[in-house]
Order: C-alpha cells, then structure tokens, then sequence
C-alpha cells in the first residue's frame, strides 16, 4: 500500500525536515535521512534531561513491541552527532504504508546536538541497509520492508523551500514535477545512493564539464562540492570570503546570490541563487555552498533536492532520478 507524508521544515532556514511516523500509534516527528539507514526513536531509555522538550517512544505501552534480546545500535553521522542503544521490533506507519517487524531502535544515549533539537524525535533511514549499524544482526530500513507491498519500489522526495514538502512511497506522481526525468546509475557500494554528477555553471555563465562523485542525502542541509566549483561560485558573490572562524563561506545579507546549475547527465538541475542564502551568521549570511574537503565525496543536501522533484529508485538497479518543478 503506497503512502504519502508530509515533511515540514523544522525552522526558517530548511535546516532539516521532519515527518509524522506512528510506532504502533505513538505518533512522533521523525528526521528522513537517505545519507544513512537506521531508524532510532528518543525513548523511555533516555535519561530524562536528555528526554527534555521531546516525544518520546514508551516499548512499555506498544502491544506489538518485540524487544530484540541482546541486540544493540551505535551510530556516529558525518556531522559527529550520534546516538546509541537497544532494539525491538514494531509496526511502523509512514502515510498509508504500513510495515510490521520493523527494526524500531531504541535511544540510550543521543548526543547533545540531538538534545538540544527538540523538535527531532529520532531518524528514518532511507540508505542502503548494508550501512544498518545493528549488532549482532544488521536491520532492514523501513523502505526495504515496504518495497514489496508498494506499487513500484521507488519513494520519491518533493522538499520545498521554506515551505512543507511531501514524501512518496509506491509511486512517482507526474502532478509533481514537470518535463522528463533524467535517471542516473547508483553505486551502493558506501550504501550511500551515490552518483555521478556531470559538470556545474555559475550564474549564466558557460557549463563546466566535470565528474562529481556525489551522494543525494536528505539528512544533510547544504551542497558540499569540490573547491573547485565553490570557489567559481563563490568569486561571483562580492564581499564573499571563506570564514575559518564561522567555518565556511560568508558573505553581506544584501548580496545578490547566482543561481547554481549541477549537471545530472545531460540535465541541468538549477538552484535558485536565493536558496544558497542559507542562513544569518554573525554579521553575514552564510552560504549553502560550502567545501567538501574531509568528506570524501561531495553531498547533494537540502539545498539542493529541494530544488528537484527526486526519484529514489530501489528496483534491482537502484537509480536516482531528477526533475524540474
Ligand atoms: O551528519 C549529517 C551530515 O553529515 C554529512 C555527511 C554525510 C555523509 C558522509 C559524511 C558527511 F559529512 C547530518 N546528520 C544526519 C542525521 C542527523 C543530522
């Protein structure tokens, strides 16, 4: 059964979106991350000042709970923020789709960049299950429990710009982007959905050919990308400068933002200048283009899907798919 839900920003800058799960009907705002695969709940388990300001899953009070004796989760993000615990299964609602034995991880202990977002009750992971951190036995994700109960096994992602977006799952609905769709092959070999990307342009300036090794995650905020493209990008921004001590570039809230073309294939995905303005620090605006040095790869966040209408294609060849809205 196919299912759409809601995923609302969780502040004014698109810093993360949040979606309504229900765990056996204890309904709460969990984050969709296609950069990684476990699903993990603030809980009972917690200690109360980490449980402070969140919604919190009671196993106690589930009649279809099933702890998973000995079984345990630890996970670390790119960001160094984490979270660890125990496991049990449940029936996991997300829109209309529903799965049963769904690998529900239980928090013990979450870092305090957790802590302090309260309005984030946990994850859903939506990468590859070879990335599940549960021991002694790895877990499906949620979309790998429902592929065969769904029309088609895709789950598509229509993030908005400072506006409530939609997740689908089952089926790709042409109301929701315009023109064709471009798909490009995934390695899964990082359990990432990891592609290729074919090139960038700054503004109206001419194309760049260029290989991107890039992931597509829902979970990450902003466009990591190689030096190269962000310092093009960034020399047609006046007053920009990378700033050691905010961590990135910045650059005068007034200034007038390029658009950013990422080349998918022979597809041009635009990002509007205006979405790259992401956020006021200190005295500046900081940007929502920034290095991906240290990462490995580059990243496709927020910033970027939410400028696409995207296809997460799961049949035996998994692919992305991308287009306009
Ligand atoms: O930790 C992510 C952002 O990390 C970016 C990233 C992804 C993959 C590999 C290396 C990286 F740096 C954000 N969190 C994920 C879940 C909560 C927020």
């Amino acid at each position: 059964n196919d299912g759409s839900v809601t995923a609302t920003p969780v502040d004014a800058y698109d810093s993360e979106y949040l979606c309504p799960v229900s765990i056996d009907g204890q309904i709460l705002a969990l984050e969709f991350d296609s950069g990684s695969s476990d699903l993990w709940v603030f809980s009972t388990s917690l200690p109360l000042s980490q449980q402070k300001g969140h919604v919190i899953f009671d196993p106690s009070k589930s009649k279809n709970w099933k702890a998973l004796s000995g079984y345990t989760w630890n996970i670390t993000y790119g960001d160094k923020s984490g979270a660890s615990g125990t496991v049990g299964t449940d029936v996991v609602t997300v829109g209309g789709t529903s799965v049963s034995g769904q690998a529900v991880e239980i928090a013990t202990q979450v870092s305090s960049q957790f802590v302090s977002d309260t309005a984030n009750n946990g994850l859903l992971g939506l990468a590859f299950s070879s990335i599940n951190t549960v021991k002694p036995q790895k877990q499906k994700t949620f979309f790998d429990l429902a592929k065969p109960s769904l029309s088609s096994p895709v789950f598509t992602a229509d993030l908005k710009h400072h506006a409530p977006g939609t997740y689908d799952f089952g089926t790709i609905n042409s109301a929701k982007y315009t023109g064709a769709i471009t798909y490009t092959n995934v390695v899964t070999s990082k359990g990432f959905w990891e592609f290729t990307g074919s090139g960038y342009a700054v503004g109206n300036g001419s194309f760049v050919s260029s290989s991107i090794d890039a992931i597509a995650d829902t979970g990450t905020t902003l466009i990591y990308l190689p030096d190269a493209v962000v310092t093009a990008y960034y020399q047609q921004v006046s007053g920009a400068s990378y700033d050691s001590s905010q961590g990135g570039y910045t650059f005068p809230c007034s200034a007038t933002l390029p658009n950013l073309t990422l080349g998918i294939g022979s597809y041009r995905a635009v990002v509007p200048g205006q979405y790259i303005n992401y956020s006021p620090r200190g005295s500046k605006c900081f940007g929502g283009v920034q290095s991906n040095t240290g990462i490995g790869f580059s990243i496709y966040g927020d910033v970027f899907l939410k400028s696409q209408f995207v296809i997460f294609d799961g049949s035996s060849t998994p692919r992305l798919g991308f287009a306009s809205k």
